[in-house]
């Protein structure tokens, strides 16, 4: 047989010592004011093996309610199953431009999303931060940004409790992005295992993730996938995703899933082996963006992923990217230059350069 290198779900036999899931974080002693610095040094040493070895881990101890998190997944799934007539109300548009098509915020339609140039089998609405200034003014990004991100929300009307929410779900997830990135901010200034010189594990530097997510513009996508054709060749044939293999563009990613097996596929650093990181119910699937990579000259990667959907029924996910501030400078980080000892791998860049580039390519345009 061949061997599909997928680990998890019906995955062909594993040798022993295979990873078979994704490590665990708990980041609550980053959300309790009394936690002892003890404990929290264990988590940062935690997240530093985990954004090491895999880029991704579940996380735990965040402090959003079950109740809460299965509200959200099932308002997202009643809209995806309204009417067409009733989604497209809310087609994605640029609400600042003369004319409408071509905004990023708002409802897509099936296919609409590009992935390597290729179709995703997923529609979704995309959330972003909102301006805090008059549209007209909007300067950062140039004439793109206006034209692509320019805009208030597009909000469905049913079901009528969605809004409010997302808007209360999102102030939560912002929160847990704040302590998550004061986590790893300190796990970079940790000593170096196996070195006894550097890092206190409470330098200035230490907040250099918090400070430039102040503001953050994140980014919160409703997703549904219809269940893929089932391919003649399952090992071979990977024609159609449901999203193609991309990293996440800024800092961390906090996804939420319905209880779907299967779908969500992590590429492990050998560069060959998919995993699945098949949900946990109360955790979060989180993992680093391309900007956490850029600050960390390459120590912590934004890894890889995908989604192939052939399981069960219709699947809904929604992942919140907690990103960084829109303006905010990306450079590699001088400690983390000197950790791994190579030569500064990316140029300075704003995180709104990147996501734009990103964005414009995510749409077909024909
Ligand atoms: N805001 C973020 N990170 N969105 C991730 C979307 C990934 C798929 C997209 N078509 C792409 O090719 O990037
Ligand atoms: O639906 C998922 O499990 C992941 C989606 C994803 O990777 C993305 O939207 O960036
Ligand atoms: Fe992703």
């Amino acid at each position: 047989m061949a061997d599909s290198g997928i680990l998890n779900g019906g995955a062909p036999a594993m040798a022993p010592g295979t990873i078979k899931s994704l490590p665990m974080v708990d980041i609550s002693p980053f959300l309790a004011s009394s936690s002892s610095s003890e404990a929290r040094k264990q988590v940062a040493l935690a997240i530093d093996r985990a954004c090491t070895d895999f880029g991704f881990f579940y996380l735990t101890g965040h402090g959003i309610p079950q109740a809460r998190l299965e509200e959200v997944i099932s308002l997202a799934r009643e809209f995806f199953s309204s009417p067409a007539e009733e989604k497209n109300k809310i087609k994605r548009h640029d609400a600042g431009g003369p004319e409408g098509g071509d905004g990023a915020r708002g409802y897509q339609g099936m296919g609409e999303n590009v992935t390597q140039g290729k179709k995703d089998m997923h529609e979704a609405i995309d959330l972003y931060r909102e301006w805090d200034h008059a549209p007209t003014q909007s300067g950062s990004g140039g004439e793109g940004t206006r034209r692509t991100l320019e805009g208030p929300n597009l909000w469905p009307e049913e079901p009528k409790e969605l809004k409010s929410v997302y808007l209360e779900y999102i102030d939560q997830l912002q929160s847990v992005g704040t302590a998550l990135v004061r986590a790893m901010g300190q796990a970079l200034d940790l000593p170096v295992p196996g070195e006894s010189t550097s890092g206190t594990g409470q330098t200035e530097d230490s907040e250099i993730f918090v400070r430039n997510t102040s503001k953050s513009f994140w980014v919160m996508r409703l997703i549904g996938y219809p269940k893929l054709a089932t391919p003649i060749n399952p090992d071979a044939d990977l024609a159609e995703l449901s999203c193609g293999e991309h990293t996440d563009y800024g800092c961390v990613t906090l996804l939420l899933a319905d209880p779907t097996l299967g779908a969500l596929q992590v590429l492990l650093k050998d560069g060959k082996t998919w995993l699945n990181a098949d949900p946990i119910p109360g955790a979060f699937v989180v993992n680093i963006g391309d900007m956490i990579e850029w600050w960390t000259n390459g120590l912590w990667q934004s890894t890889k992923h995908r989604v192939i959907h052939r399981g069960e029924g219709y699947r809904v996910s929604v992942p919140f990217f907690f990103e960084p501030n829109f303006d905010a400078v990306v450079k590699p980080l001088g400690k983390c230059v000197e950790r791994n000892g190579k030569e500064p791998m990316h140029q300075e860049i704003t995180y709104g350069e990147h996501l734009l580039s990103k964005v414009f390519g995510n749409f077909d345009s024909t």
